[in-house]
């Protein structure tokens, strides 16, 4: 099945004049794919990603995600969807730092009202532990290393279930170790839980070791 279908994409920026960042872009990624998306800075992997994320609809072609065309869709239905069906981990991860570690992963999961708040709290606590963090439940998001927020990070992106986890630089401020932690992470997540990891990274080596690289230049695809 296919996680993710985008066909033809052109997205042009306006300022003093237009300008074409995204020309033709056209690729699809299987479910359980673990895929990179590289290019030098300012290939357009950002807006790609942002475009994929449906967070930015302003674009000529058409993205699919997990059998549903998301493109011309109301803000509110691609805010649902979003929350339903995509998971997001950024290079900064945007906890909140008065929140406890638990409640940060719970967020998402009570926006969606899918879930008792006890099934969710036991489901944020089993995410910790499956993210090695067991026993840290507690305490404030202000008082852990990067390394674990990166973490519990990915903790909240994955507390509904999102069939595709977009991450745009996810180990962009980790070190190597941290780095191969996340790494392993989306492996197994792509690998064993069949979930779909669509990654933004400068980091050749994570790059090279997902199961493939989807290349930008100057916003055309070079490389898939
Ligand atoms: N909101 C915007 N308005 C105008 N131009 C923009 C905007 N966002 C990005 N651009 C331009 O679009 C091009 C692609 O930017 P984008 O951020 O997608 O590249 P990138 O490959 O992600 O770069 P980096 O690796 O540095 O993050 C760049 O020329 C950038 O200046």
């Amino acid at each position: 099945m296919k996680a993710l279908s985008v066909n033809k994409i052109n997205k042009y920026f306006y300022v003093a004049q237009k300008f074409q960042v995204l020309k033709e872009v056209n690729f699809d990624i299987n479910q359980g794919e673990f895929v990179s998306i590289i290019g030098k800075s300012g290939s357009g992997k950002s807006t790609l990603l942002y475009l994929l994320s449906t967070m930015d609809t302003d674009y000529e072609g058409a993205i699919s995600i997990n059998g549903t065309t998301v493109t011309g869709k109301s803000q509110n239905e691609l805010a649902a969807f979003r929350n339903a069906h995509i998971g997001f981990v950024f290079q900064f991860h945007y906890l909140l730092p008065e929140f406890s570690l638990v409640e940060n992963i719970m967020l998402p999961a009570l926006k969606l009202k899918l879930k008792s708040k006890e099934e969710i709290e036991h489901r944020a606590v089993e995410l910790l532990g499956m993210l090695d963090m067991k026993g840290t439940e507690l305490k404030k998001a202000a008082a852990i290393s990067g390394g674990q927020a990166q973490r519990v990070a990915i903790a909240r992106a994955l507390i509904n279930d999102p069939a595709v986890i977009m991450g745009d630089e996810p180990t962009g401020n980790l070190d190597s170790r941290n780095t191969a932690i996340v790494f392993d992470i989306f492996k197994e997540l792509a690998h064993n839980k069949g979930q779909t990891i669509i990654a933004v990274t400068h980091d050749d080596e994570f790059a090279q070791k997902s199961d493939r690289i989807i290349e930008l230049k100057d916003g055309k695809i070079i490389n898939e």
